[in-house]
Protein backbone atom coordinates (compact mmCIF):
# COMPACT_ATOMS: atom_id res chain seq x y z
CA UNK A 1 0.00 0.00 0.00
CA UNK A 2 1.09 3.34 -0.69
CA UNK A 3 1.66 5.67 2.21
CA UNK A 4 -0.32 8.12 2.48
CA UNK A 5 1.24 11.94 2.39
CA UNK A 6 0.30 13.94 5.76
CA UNK A 7 -1.32 17.26 5.35
CA UNK A 8 -1.99 19.56 7.74
CA UNK A 9 -5.73 20.78 7.93
CA UNK A 10 -5.20 24.78 7.40
CA UNK A 11 -1.28 23.86 5.93
CA UNK A 12 -0.14 24.37 2.09
CA UNK A 13 1.62 20.90 2.00
CA UNK A 14 3.57 20.39 -1.49
CA UNK A 15 2.26 16.68 -2.40
CA UNK A 16 4.41 14.96 -4.96
CA UNK A 17 2.12 12.81 -6.42
CA UNK A 18 -2.00 13.80 -6.68
CA UNK A 19 -2.77 10.37 -7.74
CA UNK A 20 -1.41 9.31 -4.47
CA UNK A 21 -3.57 11.50 -2.31
CA UNK A 22 -6.77 10.96 -4.11
CA UNK A 23 -6.43 7.18 -4.85
CA UNK A 24 -6.53 6.55 -1.10
CA UNK A 25 -9.58 4.39 -0.35
CA UNK A 26 -11.16 6.56 2.53
CA UNK A 27 -11.71 3.78 4.79
CA UNK A 28 -8.08 2.32 5.22
CA UNK A 29 -7.28 5.82 7.28
CA UNK A 30 -7.06 6.64 10.74
CA UNK A 31 -9.62 8.17 12.61
CA UNK A 32 -7.30 11.48 12.21
CA UNK A 33 -6.16 11.47 9.22
CA UNK A 34 -6.59 15.29 7.96
CA UNK A 35 -9.58 15.55 5.49
CA UNK A 36 -8.36 15.25 1.77
CA UNK A 37 -7.73 18.16 -0.19
CA UNK A 38 -10.58 19.20 -2.54
CA UNK A 39 -10.44 18.89 -6.26
CA UNK A 40 -8.78 21.73 -8.16
CA UNK A 41 -12.21 22.08 -10.29
CA UNK A 42 -14.07 22.25 -7.27
CA UNK A 43 -12.39 26.21 -6.56
CA UNK A 44 -15.31 28.63 -6.83
CA UNK A 45 -14.48 30.99 -9.59
CA UNK A 46 -16.02 32.36 -13.31
CA UNK A 47 -17.66 29.81 -15.58
CA UNK A 48 -18.79 29.19 -18.96
CA UNK A 49 -17.65 31.54 -21.46
CA UNK A 50 -15.22 33.33 -18.93
CA UNK A 51 -13.41 29.89 -18.73
CA UNK A 52 -11.81 30.13 -22.46
CA UNK A 53 -8.81 30.42 -23.11
CA UNK A 54 -7.79 33.79 -23.94
CA UNK A 55 -10.92 35.06 -25.85
CA UNK A 56 -11.97 34.66 -21.56
CA UNK A 57 -9.94 37.32 -20.88
CA UNK A 58 -11.61 39.80 -23.13
CA UNK A 59 -15.28 38.65 -21.62
CA UNK A 60 -13.38 39.13 -17.89
CA UNK A 61 -12.05 42.42 -18.48
CA UNK A 62 -13.79 44.87 -20.94
CA UNK A 63 -16.27 46.42 -18.90
CA UNK A 64 -13.90 47.24 -15.82
CA UNK A 65 -11.28 48.32 -18.52
CA UNK A 66 -13.89 51.09 -19.92
CA UNK A 67 -14.68 51.85 -15.81
CA UNK A 68 -11.65 52.45 -14.26
CA UNK A 69 -8.75 49.18 -14.58
CA UNK A 70 -7.95 45.59 -14.70
CA UNK A 71 -7.40 46.12 -10.44
CA UNK A 72 -11.62 46.11 -10.04
CA UNK A 73 -11.99 43.26 -11.53
CA UNK A 74 -9.89 41.11 -9.02
CA UNK A 75 -11.96 43.18 -6.37
CA UNK A 76 -14.67 41.83 -7.48
CA UNK A 77 -13.96 38.19 -7.77
CA UNK A 78 -12.88 38.37 -4.50
CA UNK A 79 -16.36 39.77 -3.41
CA UNK A 80 -18.21 37.53 -5.62
CA UNK A 81 -15.88 34.33 -4.77
CA UNK A 82 -14.17 34.38 -1.72
CA UNK A 83 -10.54 33.95 -0.66
CA UNK A 84 -9.58 31.74 -3.08
CA UNK A 85 -10.27 31.53 -6.34
CA UNK A 86 -9.92 29.97 -9.78
CA UNK A 87 -9.96 31.99 -13.00
CA UNK A 88 -8.67 31.77 -16.12
CA UNK A 89 -6.26 34.55 -17.54
CA UNK A 90 -4.90 34.71 -21.29
CA UNK A 91 -4.37 31.09 -21.80
CA UNK A 92 -3.35 30.03 -18.06
CA UNK A 93 -5.37 28.61 -15.30
CA UNK A 94 -4.44 31.04 -12.28
CA UNK A 95 -5.68 30.76 -9.00
CA UNK A 96 -6.22 33.86 -6.87
CA UNK A 97 -5.44 34.16 -3.23
CA UNK A 98 -7.00 36.93 -1.20
CA UNK A 99 -5.78 35.85 2.54
CA UNK A 100 -2.92 36.46 4.16
CA UNK A 101 -2.22 33.27 5.44
CA UNK A 102 -2.34 31.41 2.42
CA UNK A 103 0.11 33.66 0.75
CA UNK A 104 2.14 33.41 3.64
CA UNK A 105 1.91 29.21 3.29
CA UNK A 106 2.43 29.10 -0.45
CA UNK A 107 5.03 31.33 -0.25
CA UNK A 108 7.03 29.04 2.65
CA UNK A 109 6.63 26.21 -0.03
CA UNK A 110 8.45 27.98 -3.26
CA UNK A 111 10.79 25.49 -3.62
CA UNK A 112 14.60 26.05 -4.27
CA UNK A 113 13.70 27.90 -7.83
CA UNK A 114 10.73 30.24 -7.71
CA UNK A 115 8.79 30.44 -10.56
CA UNK A 116 7.05 33.96 -12.19
CA UNK A 117 5.15 33.68 -14.88
CA UNK A 118 7.15 35.85 -17.01
CA UNK A 119 5.86 38.60 -19.76
CA UNK A 120 4.87 36.91 -22.78
CA UNK A 121 6.54 39.69 -25.01
CA UNK A 122 9.63 39.49 -23.27
CA UNK A 123 9.63 35.87 -23.39
CA UNK A 124 9.19 36.20 -27.62
CA UNK A 125 11.99 38.81 -27.43
CA UNK A 126 14.77 36.37 -25.21
CA UNK A 127 13.75 33.43 -27.72
CA UNK A 128 14.67 35.33 -30.37
CA UNK A 129 17.23 37.15 -29.85
CA UNK A 130 18.95 34.62 -27.64
CA UNK A 131 19.63 37.20 -24.55
CA UNK A 132 18.93 36.63 -20.94
CA UNK A 133 16.96 38.66 -18.83
CA UNK A 134 16.47 37.58 -15.33
CA UNK A 135 13.23 38.06 -15.04
CA UNK A 136 12.56 35.76 -17.60
CA UNK A 137 15.15 33.30 -16.47
CA UNK A 138 13.97 30.13 -14.50
CA UNK A 139 15.36 27.32 -12.66
CA UNK A 140 19.33 27.10 -11.87
CA UNK A 141 20.25 29.51 -14.83
CA UNK A 142 17.98 32.03 -12.62
CA UNK A 143 20.19 31.19 -9.34
CA UNK A 144 23.26 31.44 -11.47
CA UNK A 145 22.32 34.99 -12.53
CA UNK A 146 21.01 36.03 -9.20
CA UNK A 147 23.77 34.70 -6.88
CA UNK A 148 25.76 36.62 -8.90
CA UNK A 149 24.12 40.18 -8.96
CA UNK A 150 22.66 39.37 -5.09
CA UNK A 151 26.40 39.81 -3.81
CA UNK A 152 26.37 43.29 -4.70
CA UNK A 153 23.26 44.52 -3.31
CA UNK A 154 24.37 44.20 0.24
CA UNK A 155 23.38 46.67 2.45
CA UNK A 156 27.05 47.52 2.97
CA UNK A 157 27.62 48.76 -0.83
CA UNK A 158 23.91 50.23 -0.55
CA UNK A 159 25.21 52.34 1.94
CA UNK A 160 27.80 53.84 -0.38
CA UNK A 161 25.35 55.15 -2.52
CA UNK A 162 23.85 57.00 -0.09
CA UNK A 163 25.94 60.16 -0.95
CA UNK A 164 26.49 60.53 -4.61
CA UNK A 165 22.46 59.83 -4.87
CA UNK A 166 21.71 62.34 -2.76
CA UNK A 167 23.27 64.45 -4.64
CA UNK A 168 21.40 63.51 -7.41
CA UNK A 169 18.57 64.50 -5.14
CA UNK A 170 19.82 68.31 -4.79
CA UNK A 171 19.46 68.14 -8.97
CA UNK A 172 15.92 67.14 -8.77
CA UNK A 173 15.49 70.05 -5.93
CA UNK A 174 17.23 72.09 -8.25
CA UNK A 175 14.56 71.49 -11.30
CA UNK A 176 11.25 71.67 -8.87
CA UNK A 177 12.47 74.84 -7.92
CA UNK A 178 12.93 76.31 -11.37
CA UNK A 179 10.06 74.41 -12.79
CA UNK A 180 7.63 72.52 -10.24
CA UNK A 181 5.01 74.93 -9.77
CA UNK A 182 2.02 73.32 -11.91
CA UNK A 183 4.07 70.99 -14.25
CA UNK A 184 2.73 67.71 -15.90
CA UNK A 185 5.92 67.11 -16.24
CA UNK A 186 7.22 66.62 -13.06
CA UNK A 187 6.52 62.94 -13.71
CA UNK A 188 9.42 62.97 -16.15
CA UNK A 189 11.55 65.01 -13.55
CA UNK A 190 11.24 62.01 -10.86
CA UNK A 191 12.07 59.43 -13.76
CA UNK A 192 15.20 61.40 -14.63
CA UNK A 193 15.80 61.55 -10.70
CA UNK A 194 15.31 57.42 -10.57
CA UNK A 195 17.43 57.28 -13.99
CA UNK A 196 20.50 59.21 -12.49
CA UNK A 197 20.27 57.09 -9.09
CA UNK A 198 19.95 54.10 -11.19
CA UNK A 199 22.65 54.97 -13.35
CA UNK A 200 25.43 55.76 -10.31
CA UNK A 201 24.50 52.07 -9.14
CA UNK A 202 24.93 50.29 -12.69
CA UNK A 203 27.23 52.49 -14.77
CA UNK A 204 29.61 53.55 -11.88
CA UNK A 205 28.76 57.30 -13.11
CA UNK A 206 26.66 60.35 -12.58
CA UNK A 207 25.19 61.14 -15.89
CA UNK A 208 23.15 63.96 -15.28
CA UNK A 209 19.91 63.58 -17.23
CA UNK A 210 17.84 66.12 -15.21
CA UNK A 211 20.56 68.39 -14.74
CA UNK A 212 21.61 68.44 -18.72
CA UNK A 213 17.63 67.96 -19.50
CA UNK A 214 17.45 71.06 -21.42
CA UNK A 215 19.99 69.54 -23.81
CA UNK A 216 20.17 66.33 -23.33
CA UNK A 217 22.79 64.09 -25.21
CA UNK A 218 20.66 62.59 -28.29
CA UNK A 219 22.22 58.84 -27.40
CA UNK A 220 21.01 59.33 -23.65
CA UNK A 221 17.76 60.25 -24.57
CA UNK A 222 17.35 57.19 -26.72
CA UNK A 223 18.27 55.62 -23.58
CA UNK A 224 15.64 57.35 -20.87
CA UNK A 225 12.80 57.20 -23.95
CA UNK A 226 13.89 53.47 -24.50
CA UNK A 227 13.47 52.62 -20.57
CA UNK A 228 10.01 54.32 -20.33
CA UNK A 229 8.53 52.58 -24.31
CA UNK A 230 9.68 49.17 -22.36
CA UNK A 231 7.02 49.47 -19.96
CA UNK A 232 4.59 50.84 -21.80
CA UNK A 233 4.87 48.28 -24.93
CA UNK A 234 4.75 45.62 -22.17
CA UNK A 235 1.63 46.78 -20.96
CA UNK A 236 0.06 47.15 -24.41
CA UNK A 237 1.28 43.73 -25.16
CA UNK A 238 -0.29 42.25 -21.92
CA UNK A 239 -4.40 43.59 -23.15
CA UNK A 240 -3.50 42.68 -27.07
CA UNK A 241 -3.78 39.52 -29.08
CA UNK A 242 -0.35 37.78 -28.69
CA UNK A 243 -0.05 37.70 -32.86
CA UNK A 244 3.77 38.94 -32.15
CA UNK A 245 4.25 35.21 -30.79
CA UNK A 246 4.21 34.39 -34.63
CA UNK A 247 5.40 36.85 -36.52
CA UNK A 248 7.36 40.52 -35.80
CA UNK A 249 3.97 42.62 -35.48
CA UNK A 250 4.84 46.50 -35.07
CA UNK A 251 4.44 46.43 -31.77
CA UNK A 252 6.95 43.84 -31.10
CA UNK A 253 9.34 45.55 -33.04
CA UNK A 254 9.07 48.73 -31.16
CA UNK A 255 10.01 46.59 -28.09
CA UNK A 256 12.72 45.05 -29.47
CA UNK A 257 14.60 47.98 -30.38
CA UNK A 258 13.73 49.56 -27.23
CA UNK A 259 14.84 46.68 -25.41
CA UNK A 260 18.07 46.34 -27.82
CA UNK A 261 18.94 50.26 -27.31
CA UNK A 262 19.26 49.71 -23.52
CA UNK A 263 21.03 46.90 -24.07
CA UNK A 264 23.31 48.77 -26.60
CA UNK A 265 23.64 52.38 -24.39
CA UNK A 266 24.22 49.89 -21.22
CA UNK A 267 27.25 47.97 -22.80
CA UNK A 268 29.02 51.08 -23.60
CA UNK A 269 28.81 52.66 -20.03
CA UNK A 270 29.66 49.30 -18.47
CA UNK A 271 32.59 48.97 -21.27
CA UNK A 272 33.83 52.38 -19.94
CA UNK A 273 33.53 51.70 -16.54
CA UNK A 274 35.33 48.49 -16.68
CA UNK A 275 38.55 50.31 -18.55
CA UNK A 276 38.54 53.01 -16.38
CA UNK A 277 38.57 50.16 -12.79
CA UNK A 278 41.35 48.24 -14.98
CA UNK A 279 43.40 51.23 -15.62
CA UNK A 280 43.18 51.89 -11.58
CA UNK A 281 44.35 48.71 -10.79
CA UNK A 282 47.12 48.77 -12.97
CA UNK A 283 48.43 51.79 -11.02
CA UNK A 284 47.38 50.61 -8.05
CA UNK A 285 44.26 52.30 -7.50
CA UNK A 286 41.68 49.72 -7.32
CA UNK A 287 40.18 50.38 -4.02
CA UNK A 288 38.37 46.90 -2.49
CA UNK A 289 37.79 48.64 0.72
CA UNK A 290 33.77 48.09 1.94
CA UNK A 291 33.50 51.82 2.26
CA UNK A 292 34.30 52.42 -1.52
CA UNK A 293 32.84 48.80 -2.59
CA UNK A 294 30.09 49.71 -5.64
CA UNK A 295 27.99 47.78 -7.32
CA UNK A 296 29.61 47.22 -10.26
CA UNK A 297 33.46 46.94 -9.18
CA UNK A 298 31.66 43.74 -7.07
CA UNK A 299 31.09 42.22 -9.87
CA UNK A 300 33.83 43.14 -11.91
CA UNK A 301 36.34 41.77 -9.84
CA UNK A 302 34.27 38.32 -9.78
CA UNK A 303 36.21 36.61 -12.15
CA UNK A 304 33.52 33.85 -12.65
CA UNK A 305 31.40 36.67 -14.65
CA UNK A 306 31.53 37.45 -17.88
CA UNK A 307 30.91 41.00 -19.73
CA UNK A 308 27.44 40.05 -20.77
CA UNK A 309 26.67 38.74 -17.73
CA UNK A 310 27.38 41.90 -15.97
CA UNK A 311 25.76 43.85 -18.77
CA UNK A 312 22.51 41.52 -18.32
CA UNK A 313 22.61 41.99 -14.68
CA UNK A 314 22.78 45.98 -15.14
CA UNK A 315 20.10 45.82 -17.67
CA UNK A 316 17.72 43.95 -15.84
CA UNK A 317 18.61 46.64 -12.74
CA UNK A 318 17.80 49.43 -15.49
CA UNK A 319 14.21 47.70 -16.50
CA UNK A 320 13.12 46.78 -13.41
CA UNK A 321 14.03 49.55 -11.61
CA UNK A 322 13.61 53.52 -13.66
CA UNK A 323 9.68 53.46 -14.11
CA UNK A 324 8.78 51.83 -10.90
CA UNK A 325 10.92 54.57 -8.63
CA UNK A 326 9.20 57.24 -10.28
CA UNK A 327 6.07 56.11 -10.28
CA UNK A 328 6.19 55.64 -6.55
CA UNK A 329 7.77 58.64 -5.80
CA UNK A 330 4.29 60.51 -7.66
CA UNK A 331 2.06 58.73 -6.13
CA UNK A 332 3.42 59.44 -2.54
CA UNK A 333 4.00 63.16 -2.95
CA UNK A 334 0.25 62.89 -4.52
CA UNK A 335 -0.82 61.72 -1.16
CA UNK A 336 1.37 63.62 1.40
CA UNK A 337 0.67 66.85 -1.08
CA UNK A 338 -3.08 65.78 -0.07
CA UNK A 339 -2.50 65.29 3.60
CA UNK A 340 -0.62 68.79 5.37
CA UNK A 341 -0.93 67.32 8.46
CA UNK A 342 1.07 64.14 7.68
CA UNK A 343 2.76 66.17 5.67
CA UNK A 344 4.09 68.75 8.45
CA UNK A 345 5.08 65.00 11.12
CA UNK A 346 6.85 63.84 8.25
CA UNK A 347 8.85 67.23 7.75
CA UNK A 348 9.21 67.44 11.68
CA UNK A 349 10.90 64.23 12.28
CA UNK A 350 13.32 65.24 8.93
CA UNK A 351 14.17 68.13 10.87
CA UNK A 352 14.80 67.02 14.25
CA UNK A 353 16.81 63.73 12.95
CA UNK A 354 19.06 65.44 9.88
CA UNK A 355 18.14 69.10 10.14
CA UNK A 356 20.65 70.94 7.80
CA UNK A 357 23.31 67.62 8.02
CA UNK A 358 23.95 65.74 4.67
CA UNK A 359 22.48 62.48 5.24
CA UNK A 360 24.20 59.38 6.67
CA UNK A 361 23.31 55.90 6.69
CA UNK A 362 22.95 56.84 10.24
CA UNK A 363 20.42 59.44 10.48
CA UNK A 364 18.40 58.01 7.36
CA UNK A 365 18.38 54.47 9.63
CA UNK A 366 16.21 56.69 12.06
CA UNK A 367 12.92 57.80 10.41
CA UNK A 368 9.97 55.09 11.48
CA UNK A 369 7.28 58.08 9.79
CA UNK A 370 8.91 58.39 6.50
CA UNK A 371 9.25 54.47 6.40
CA UNK A 372 5.45 53.90 7.35
CA UNK A 373 4.63 56.78 5.18
CA UNK A 374 6.05 54.86 1.71
CA UNK A 375 4.96 52.09 3.21
CA UNK A 376 1.15 53.31 3.46
CA UNK A 377 2.01 54.99 0.00
CA UNK A 378 2.01 51.72 -1.54
CA UNK A 379 -0.93 50.40 0.65
CA UNK A 380 -3.32 53.10 -1.09
CA UNK A 381 -1.95 52.69 -4.87
CA UNK A 382 -0.36 49.37 -5.08
CA UNK A 383 1.78 49.03 -7.71
CA UNK A 384 -0.10 46.68 -9.77
CA UNK A 385 -3.32 45.26 -10.62
CA UNK A 386 -3.09 42.39 -8.74
CA UNK A 387 0.19 41.52 -6.78
CA UNK A 388 3.02 38.63 -6.34
CA UNK A 389 2.48 35.31 -8.54
CA UNK A 390 3.99 32.36 -8.37
CA UNK A 391 3.61 29.34 -11.27
CA UNK A 392 3.57 26.32 -8.77
CA UNK A 393 6.68 23.29 -9.38
CA UNK A 394 4.99 20.72 -7.79
CA UNK A 395 0.86 19.61 -6.95
CA UNK A 396 0.32 21.58 -3.80
CA UNK A 397 -2.56 21.58 -1.48
CA UNK A 398 -3.77 25.28 -0.87
CA UNK A 399 -6.80 26.07 1.44
CA UNK A 400 -7.94 22.38 1.02
CA UNK A 401 -7.61 21.86 -2.46
CA UNK A 402 -5.25 20.22 -4.54
CA UNK A 403 -3.76 22.66 -7.47
CA UNK A 404 -1.65 21.15 -10.00
CA UNK A 405 1.91 21.90 -10.61
CA UNK A 406 2.19 24.38 -13.74
CA UNK A 407 -0.50 26.42 -12.08
CA UNK A 408 0.05 30.04 -11.60
CA UNK A 409 -1.01 31.57 -7.90
CA UNK A 410 -1.85 34.61 -7.96
CA UNK A 411 -1.66 36.95 -4.71
CA UNK A 412 -4.70 39.61 -4.81
CA UNK A 413 -2.44 42.34 -2.66
CA UNK A 414 -4.24 45.08 -4.75
CA UNK A 415 -7.59 43.88 -3.30
CA UNK A 416 -5.94 42.77 -0.08
CA UNK A 417 -4.63 46.90 0.44
CA UNK A 418 -8.14 48.38 0.55
CA UNK A 419 -10.01 45.39 2.31
CA UNK A 420 -11.86 47.02 5.24
CA UNK A 421 -11.63 43.26 6.91
CA UNK A 422 -7.38 43.87 7.10
CA UNK A 423 -7.19 47.62 7.39
CA UNK A 424 -9.50 49.79 9.15
CA UNK A 425 -10.83 53.28 6.93
CA UNK A 426 -9.22 51.48 3.94
CA UNK A 427 -9.18 55.02 2.12
CA UNK A 428 -7.63 57.05 4.60
CA UNK A 429 -4.12 58.08 4.23
CA UNK A 430 -2.73 56.33 7.58
CA UNK A 431 0.95 56.03 7.95
CA UNK A 432 0.41 55.28 11.75
CA UNK A 433 -1.06 52.06 11.07
CA UNK A 434 1.93 50.65 10.19
CA UNK A 435 3.66 51.80 13.56
CA UNK A 436 1.59 50.45 15.99
CA UNK A 437 4.18 47.66 17.52
CA UNK A 438 1.97 46.24 20.21
CA UNK A 439 0.11 43.70 17.72
CA UNK A 440 3.40 41.93 15.59
CA UNK A 441 0.96 39.29 14.38
CA UNK A 442 -1.83 42.11 13.02
CA UNK A 443 1.90 43.68 11.78
CA UNK A 444 2.77 40.60 9.92
CA UNK A 445 -0.64 39.52 8.65
CA UNK A 446 -0.77 43.46 6.97
CA UNK A 447 2.82 42.80 5.95
CA UNK A 448 1.34 39.96 3.53
CA UNK A 449 -1.27 41.95 2.12
CA UNK A 450 1.00 44.82 0.74
CA UNK A 451 3.94 43.28 -1.17
CA UNK A 452 5.41 46.08 -3.21
CA UNK A 453 8.21 44.18 -3.52
CA UNK A 454 7.04 40.65 -4.01
CA UNK A 455 8.41 38.57 -1.37
CA UNK A 456 10.06 35.13 -1.25
CA UNK A 457 13.43 33.85 -2.79
CA UNK A 458 12.57 35.80 -5.78
CA UNK A 459 11.42 39.37 -4.57
CA UNK A 460 12.80 42.21 -5.65
CA UNK A 461 16.22 42.63 -5.80
CA UNK A 462 16.80 46.20 -5.95
CA UNK A 463 14.04 46.96 -3.00
CA UNK A 464 16.68 48.59 -0.75
CA UNK A 465 18.27 50.61 -3.57
CA UNK A 466 14.45 51.84 -4.19
CA UNK A 467 13.65 52.50 -0.83
CA UNK A 468 16.73 54.69 -0.21
CA UNK A 469 16.18 56.67 -3.60
CA UNK A 470 12.49 57.34 -2.67
CA UNK A 471 13.81 58.22 1.12
CA UNK A 472 16.59 60.46 -0.02
CA UNK A 473 14.19 62.09 -2.89
CA UNK A 474 11.70 63.09 -0.09
CA UNK A 475 13.93 63.84 2.58
CA UNK A 476 15.66 66.70 -0.35
CA UNK A 477 11.98 67.74 -1.16
CA UNK A 478 10.42 68.44 2.01
CA UNK A 479 13.45 69.94 3.46
CA UNK A 480 13.33 72.38 0.59
CA UNK A 481 9.28 72.81 -0.23
CA UNK A 482 6.09 72.40 1.52
CA UNK A 483 4.21 70.55 -1.48
CA UNK A 484 0.47 70.76 -2.46
CA UNK A 485 -1.38 69.20 -5.27
CA UNK A 486 -3.20 71.07 -7.41
CA UNK A 487 -6.94 71.34 -7.24
CA UNK A 488 -7.14 69.58 -10.53
CA UNK A 489 -5.37 66.41 -9.32
CA UNK A 490 -6.62 65.99 -5.92
CA UNK A 491 -9.13 63.36 -7.02
CA UNK A 492 -6.99 61.43 -9.52
CA UNK A 493 -7.03 57.80 -10.03
CA UNK A 494 -4.85 54.94 -10.75
CA UNK A 495 -5.06 53.18 -13.85
CA UNK A 496 -3.35 49.48 -14.68
CA UNK A 497 -1.74 48.81 -17.37
CA UNK A 498 2.10 47.89 -16.33
CA UNK A 499 2.12 49.72 -13.44
CA UNK A 500 -0.45 52.16 -11.37
CA UNK A 501 -0.60 54.96 -13.76
CA UNK A 502 -2.22 58.38 -12.65
CA UNK A 503 -5.37 59.12 -15.07
CA UNK A 504 -3.92 62.33 -15.38
CA UNK A 505 -0.42 64.14 -15.20
CA UNK A 506 -0.05 64.83 -11.27
CA UNK A 507 1.07 68.65 -10.67
CA UNK A 508 1.96 70.30 -7.33
CA UNK A 509 2.86 73.85 -6.16
CA UNK A 510 6.55 73.35 -4.41
CA UNK A 511 6.60 76.46 -1.82
CA UNK A 512 10.07 77.09 -0.94
CA UNK A 513 10.31 77.20 2.77
C1 LIG B 1 9.56 51.21 -6.25
C2 LIG B 1 10.39 50.53 -6.94
C3 LIG B 1 10.31 49.05 -7.22
C4 LIG B 1 9.27 48.19 -7.08
C5 LIG B 1 7.85 48.49 -6.59
C6 LIG B 1 9.73 46.88 -7.50
C7 LIG B 1 8.95 45.71 -7.49
C8 LIG B 1 9.39 44.47 -7.90
C9 LIG B 1 8.60 43.28 -7.86
C10 LIG B 1 7.16 43.19 -7.37
C11 LIG B 1 9.35 42.26 -8.35
C12 LIG B 1 8.92 40.80 -8.46
C13 LIG B 1 9.11 40.17 -7.08
C14 LIG B 1 8.51 38.80 -6.85
O1 LIG B 1 8.11 38.13 -7.80
O2 LIG B 1 8.42 38.38 -5.67
C15 LIG B 1 10.64 42.81 -8.70
C16 LIG B 1 11.68 42.10 -9.25
C17 LIG B 1 12.91 42.65 -9.52
N1 LIG B 1 13.35 43.92 -9.23
FE1 LIG B 1 12.25 45.43 -8.46
N2 LIG B 1 11.03 46.97 -7.88
C18 LIG B 1 11.44 48.28 -7.72
C19 LIG B 1 12.68 48.80 -7.95
C20 LIG B 1 13.78 48.08 -8.36
C21 LIG B 1 15.12 48.60 -8.51
C22 LIG B 1 15.54 50.04 -8.20
C23 LIG B 1 15.88 47.58 -8.96
C24 LIG B 1 17.36 47.56 -9.26
C25 LIG B 1 18.22 48.39 -8.81
C26 LIG B 1 15.04 46.40 -9.09
C27 LIG B 1 15.46 45.16 -9.50
C28 LIG B 1 14.65 44.05 -9.62
C29 LIG B 1 15.09 42.80 -10.22
C30 LIG B 1 16.47 42.53 -10.82
C31 LIG B 1 14.00 41.91 -10.16
C32 LIG B 1 13.95 40.48 -10.69
C33 LIG B 1 14.32 39.52 -9.57
C34 LIG B 1 14.29 38.06 -10.00
O3 LIG B 1 13.54 37.71 -10.91
O4 LIG B 1 15.01 37.29 -9.37
N3 LIG B 1 13.78 46.75 -8.70
N4 LIG B 1 10.64 44.18 -8.41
Amino acid sequence: MKKLLSIPRHGVVVSFKQSTATAQPKENLPDDTPAQPKPFIDIPGPKGMYNLPVLGNAFHFAPYLKSGGSHLYFRELNKQYGKIVRVRLGPNQTVMLFDPELISQTIANEGAYPVRRSVPIMETYVKRTKRNMLSVQNGPDWQSYRSAAQQSVKPTIIKNYIEPQAQCADDLVTWLEKYGNNNPEVKFAFMCYSADANAVLTFDKKIGFLKNSENLDPELELFLNSIRQFMALIGQSIFSLPWYRLWRTKLYMDFENATNNVYRISEKFIGEARIELLQKSKNGEFDIAESDLTVLKCLLQDNRLTNQTITDVMAAFLFAGVEQVSQALIWMFWLIGKSPEKQAKLYEEIASNIGSSPVTAANLGYLPYLKACVKESFRCVPPVASGTARVLQLDTEIGGYLIPKGTTVMFGNNTLSMSEEQFANPEEFLPERWLDSNDPQKQRQMGMCVLPFGIGKRNCMGRRFAEQEIHLATIKILQNFHVEVTDDCRYAKPTYTTFAEPDRPIKFIFDKR
